[in-house]
């Protein structure tokens, strides 16, 4: 059952690993060299059989067999160091086309993938998994093959020599399989064991490492130290396991090599004595015992190796095998008006069987600025997703100037789009490189242009070094204000037709806050605009207002409209700007 279970594995594995692999011409050079050194090196015992046998019969030593005995030495010696090179080779061939292939992949997941698997375990795909892999084809599956044809090599010469002692020395081979086997298996589960505590001791690292300040501000040290230790605690007991098994196989396998070369050597001599036997053949039985006994001892570790690096390509398929972003849909052509971004009937869910957007109907005119208002968790974000695609509506079709969104190519159409949060999202590395992301050439006058109309021309060149100046990790060297107008100048530089703004400029101070509204105003003119508004005041003059509650959209029109009839907007408007009531209240 168990050998079944290690075919279907070896069946599953080889048909994973193959568009990996490099051509078979390589992987022919690597086994033919590995079995040269393998016969070379079974060579080696008989020739000094023959050459012990010859000292003892002739008073000069054979210069013959002295030359040829070098020469497959050297041999040998060259084919192994050409075999470990190309073995090596091979690995590093397969860690780069694994981690092109799923770097490829990860990087056209759609966002739901992500929503679901941490950051930590998808990283771990690409860097642990692929070595995993990696150290089983070199260290392991090659030698494999060598060790056997070297086990049987062993035999079947060792049968020719004296098929007695053959047979006394196999005599120790079920004492090895009783003991290895079931310390194997216990090897296995502690090694997969250290293997997933490893991966959540690496998570927890990174969920620290990445949130630093907040542990700090929230004097949560004492916590992390805590949760940490018992990690390490947890890895620490792992490696005592192992370190226990490793102080049993270890002398066990000494002793029972100690154990055998005696009975050899004791059997052997009275052989030899007895004139059975000549003293070159007990020379070469006993190079034949380690020539068995090496490979034997990895053959433990092999289907240990050959299981972990089963799961890491598995897990590596899962990644491979999972739907990308979807480029186009064929999908009817609208017979909407050609001048508006269009929501009719939108429904959609991110986990099953929990609605989030019911029914979702709006128009947004094409250079027009369209604000949503809604209580938190309303879905408007959720919207504004839905518009740039990361997600896929349950029903219901968006339509962009007549034509549905998902038919538009999915890269021509996130060209189209530019989204400036609250957050501001920036990458470690220059102010220019943040400027320029994802774009392969734009001219200086563009960059230019772009700085000064984002009011961080002064900024940028108070600076040292100006536009090479590095931002820190998530822009950490930058104020808040400062990363939203670098992250307003990088939407100019991209020229969207369509804005969604988060609105930008909510937690600045007002002399940044109005730096920021004024770069805003300057990217937002000409464009069809939709912001998610959390205050009023700034977006009382938007040519439509989109009311929505509970994932559905309760009013739409302009503000005067909304203030005579939507009950949320009045009670909003009297939250938010107590001082207009009377105008409203009186009109
Ligand atoms: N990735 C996600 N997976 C599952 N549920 C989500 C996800 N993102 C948001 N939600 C849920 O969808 C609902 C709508 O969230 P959304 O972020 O769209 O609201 P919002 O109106 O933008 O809120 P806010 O004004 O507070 O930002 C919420 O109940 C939220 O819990």
């Amino acid at each position: 059952m168990k050998q079944k279970r290690n075919i279907t594995g070896i069946k599953s594995f080889k048909i994973m690993i193959q568009p990996f692999l490099p051509s078979k011409w390589l992987i022919a050079l690597a086994l033919t060299l590995v079995l040269l050194q393998t016969c070379l090196s079974l060579i080696i015992p008989l020739m000094a059989k023959g050459f012990i046998d010859g000292l003892s019969s002739y008073t000069s030593i054979d210069i013959q067999t002295v030359i040829l005995l070098s020469g497959v030495f050297l041999t040998q010696l060259i084919s192994s160091s050409c075999s470990i090179y190309v073995m090596n080779y091979i690995g590093q061939y397969v860690v780069l086309s694994l981690r092109r292939h799923t770097w490829d992949k990860i990087l056209r997941l759609p966002i739901s993938y992500f929503d679901q698997h941490s950051s930590g375990s998808v990283m771990s795909r690409i860097t642990n998994d692929t070595l995993i892999i990696k150290d089983f084809i070199s260290s392991q599956l090659i030698p494999f093959i060598s060790g056997l044809v070297s086990i049987l090599g062993s035999i079947a010469l060792l049968l020719f020599i004296d098929w007695k002692m053959t047979c006394l020395m196999l005599l120790i081979v079920p004492t090895v399989i009783l003991v290895m086997i079931p310390l194997g298996k216990s090897m296995y589960k502690i090694s997969k064991g250290l293997q997933d505590e490893t991966a959540s001791f690496q998570g927890d690292l990174g969920r620290v490492l990445t949130n630093i300040r907040l542990v700090k501000s929230f004097l949560a040290e004492n916590q992390e130290r805590a949760t940490g230790l018992k990690r390490m605690q947890k890895l620490f007991h792992f490696g005592l396991k192992e370190g226990k098994i490793m102080a049993i196989i270890q002398p066990v396998t000494m002793s029972l090599m100690l154990l055998v070369l005696v009975v050899l050597f004791g059997y052997g001599s009275f052989r030899v004595s007895e004139g059975t036997l000549s003293a070159g053949s007990l020379v070469a039985i006993i190079f034949y015992m380690f020539q068995i006994a090496t490979p034997f001892s990895q053959l433990t570790s092999f289907f240990a190796e050959f299981q972990k690096a089963l799961g890491a390509c598995e897990r590596i398929n899962y990644i491979r095998s999972t739907e990308p972003e979807i480029n186009t849909l064929q999908l009817a052509e609208s017979v909407e008006t050609r001048n508006t971004l269009t929501f009719r009937n939108v429904f959609f869910s991110y986990l099953e069987d929990e609605p989030i957007l019911h029914s979702i109907n709006f128009q947004a005119e094409i250079g027009k600025v369209t604000a949503f208002i809604g209580p938190s968790g309303a879905g408007k974000t959720t919207i504004f997703s839905l518009i740039e695609r990361f997600y896929q509506p349950n029903e219901g079709t968006i339509t962009y100037k007549g034509n549905p969104i998902h038919s538009i190519p999915l890269s021509e159409w996130r060209h189209k789009i530019a989204y400036v949060s609250q957050d501001a999202p920036i990458m470690s590395g220059s102010i220019r490189s943040n400027l320029t992301y994802g774009l392969d050439n734009c001219s200086e006058d563009v960059i230019a242009r772009a700085v000064t109309d984002a009011n961080l021309e002064s900024f940028i060149y108070s600076l040292p070094k100006r536009f090479d100046t590095e931002v820190g990790e998530h822009g950490i060297r930058l104020s808040g204000g400062q990363k939203q107008r670098l992250a307003i100048a990088r939407a100019m530089i991209r020229d969207p037709e369509i804005l969604l703004l988060d609105e930008a400029t909510a937690h600045l101070d007002s002399n940044s806050e109005k730096l920021v509204q004024e770069a805003l105003y300057r990217l937002m003119d000409g464009r069809t605009t939709i912001i998610i508004a959390h205050r009023l005041s700034t977006v009382i003059h938007a040519d439509q207002l989109v009311v929505i509650e509970n994932g559905t959209v309760t009013g739409k029109g302009v503000h005067q409209k909304l203030i005579e009839d939507h009950p949320f907007y009045q009670k909003l408007y009297e939250q938010q700007m107590p001082n207009e009531r009377a105008s409203y209240t009186i009109s």
